[in-house]
């Protein structure tokens, strides 16, 4: 039996007599399966979280909101830097739009083998692609927080003995005009720690990371010049911000210091 058609209105089409455009409307917090691509080839599978908006000229009442979860259900996407800018470029021809603006934040899991006994286990970090395009160009960024050792040069200056020391979180925001692995950033931050963290250590490590970051102490202040130093030199950095937070361990506080280069 044929069903009758309703036309159903389309409200977001319509028009809209306000004559005031929006920066960015869409869809925040949703959740998706992603496979990120890693640096030795492999592809690691996790969850991201998407924020996905888009810009909307005055004329226009709403934007066609079901088209963003489209986009991700039609693909379980390979995430790359190069893939997430044709996620862009998709998104905008989808919603007719002329700027767009995607954030996706997942927990990225990284091989780690132990200094001295070299025994295998994987350590997390928290990354977040952020791209915006404006007129079809892309524009990518790339931010990691990464987990690290310091300690104190001052501590241990002044100290007969020992030196506080405590983990921190370093944080780079960086916008890449080429294509940056994740580990690139990871391991240039890890270089500059006063020592690098490992999800498991046996004694012979335990000892090894212990007086390793005794002979690295960094303030907050040396951490980030030295990275910063490290991504003036990298022309596939554009701009970047880059944070160093020392939880300290002798107050209950932390330390903080950023260097913003736009
Ligand atoms: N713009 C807008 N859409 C909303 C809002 N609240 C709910 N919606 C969404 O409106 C969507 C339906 O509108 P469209 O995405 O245009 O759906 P459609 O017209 O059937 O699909 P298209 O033919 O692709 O436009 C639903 O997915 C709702 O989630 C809102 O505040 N603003």
């Amino acid at each position: 039996m044929n069903k009758a058609v309703t036309v159903m209105p389309d409200v977001q089409g319509s028009a809209d007599t306000r004559h005031i455009a929006i920066d960015k409307v869409g869809i925040k917090d949703i959740k998706h399966p992603i496979r990120v691509k890693d640096r030795s080839g492999r592809e690691q599978h996790t969850i991201a979280n998407f924020n996905m908006y888009v810009s909307l000229p005055h004329n226009f009442k709403g934007t066609h909101m079901s088209r963003f979860v489209e986009i991700l259900n039609e693909h379980e996407y390979e995430i790359t830097v190069d893939s997430f800018k044709d996620m862009l470029v998709e998104m905008t021809k989808r919603l007719e739009a002329r700027a767009g603006h995607i954030e996706m934040a997942f927990t990225y899991f990284v091989i780690k083998l132990a200094p001295v006994s070299s025994v295998r286990s994987l350590l997390d970090y928290e990354v977040t692609f952020i791209g915006e395009i404006t007129d079809d160009k892309p524009v990518i960024t790339v931010k990691v927080i990464v987990p690290v050792t310091s300690l104190c040069p001052c501590s241990k200056e002044i100290s007969q003995y020992g030196a506080h020391n405590q983990r921190s979180h370093v944080t780079v925001t960086a916008k890449t005009n080429g294509f940056l692995w994740i580990e690139d950033l990871i391991d240039l931050v890890e270089k500059e720690a006063s020592c690098q963290l490992y999800g498991l250590l046996k004694r012979p490590d335990e000892k090894y990371v212990t007086e390793y970051a005794y002979e690295h102490p960094k303030f907050v202040e040396d951490m980030v010049r030295d990275i910063a130093t490290k991504l003036n030199k990298d022309p596939r950095v554009t701009a970047y911000v880059v944070e160093s937070e020392n939880f300290e361990s002798i107050h209950n506080h932390s330390a903080y210091a950023m260097i913003h280069k736009a």
